[in-house]
């Protein structure tokens, strides 16, 4: 039996990759995140899940913590209900302005976003608990776990939090890694887990999404 891997493309992540067909609004929004150089845009696979996360619970109201060059807003924006109103929040006024662009190219009217420049300890205390049927968060962790109550609060009960990146580099499940990113996502992927509200998994496409959904 050979012992190689399996074929370039032929694996079941690139091919979770390739299902999630991309619309042009998502290509030309990836290529400026590219431009921008900042940090990575959700994966294919883990876009076309927030779509149907945001789809099952019939989600009219989204928060997207770190909203980047607005990928995971095109997708999410996909799956909403058509009057769903996305909040997207970023500290970089530049990936902002391309989160906008990306909604507005993609033919969202500006009624279905709402952008807020900030850190999430900034914004989210002007958020209302409660009212949000999905809240999704990017980028490093250590920016959004000293707010992570505020952010399982935002959610109604049957709505769902989703953490993007958890499974970045492979180091969580290395019980040698230490670095500060690493334990800062044990610690959030514990709290989640542990939480007696929330029902949750950890999906292992993209690099990695870690899914919560309220129970009461
Ligand atoms: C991985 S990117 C987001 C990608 C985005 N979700 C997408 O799919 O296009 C993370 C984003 O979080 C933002 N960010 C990082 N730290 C932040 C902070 N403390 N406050 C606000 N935004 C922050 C960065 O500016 C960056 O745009």
């Amino acid at each position: 039996m050979s012992t190689a891997g399996p074929r370039p493309g032929t694996d079941g992540a690139a091919y979770a990759d390739r299902f999630a067909v991309e619309t042009p609004a998502l290509t030309a929004a990836r290529a400026r995140a590219a431009r921008l150089d900042g940090p990575a845009p959700v994966e294919p696979a883990v876009g076309a899940t927030l779509a149907v996360l945001a789809a099952g619970c019939g989600a009219r109201a989204v928060v997207s913590i770190g909203s980047g060059g607005g990928m995971a807003g095109l997708w999410l924006l996909e799956g909403m209900r058509p009057d769903g109103v996305l909040t997207a929040l970023d500290g970089d006024p530049e990936q902002l302005r391309a989160a906008r662009r990306a909604f507005t190219e993609a033919g969202f009217p500006p009624g279905r976003t709402r952008m807020i420049f900030g850190t999430p300890a900034e914004v989210l205390p002007r958020l209302t608990p409660g009212a949000y049927d999905m809240v999704v968060c990017a980028g490093t962790p250590t920016e959004y776990a000293a707010q992570l109550d505020a952010v399982l609060d935002l959610v109604r009960v049957g709505g769902t939090v989703a953490c993007h990146g958890l499974l970045a580099g492979n180091r969580i499940a290395d019980r040698s890694a230490r670095d500060k990113e690493t334990v800062t996502w044990r610690e959030v992927a514990r709290v989640v887990r542990e939480h007696e509200d929330l029902t949750s998994a950890v999906l292992p496409i993209g690099t990695g999404l870690l899914v919560a959904t309220k129970r009461r």
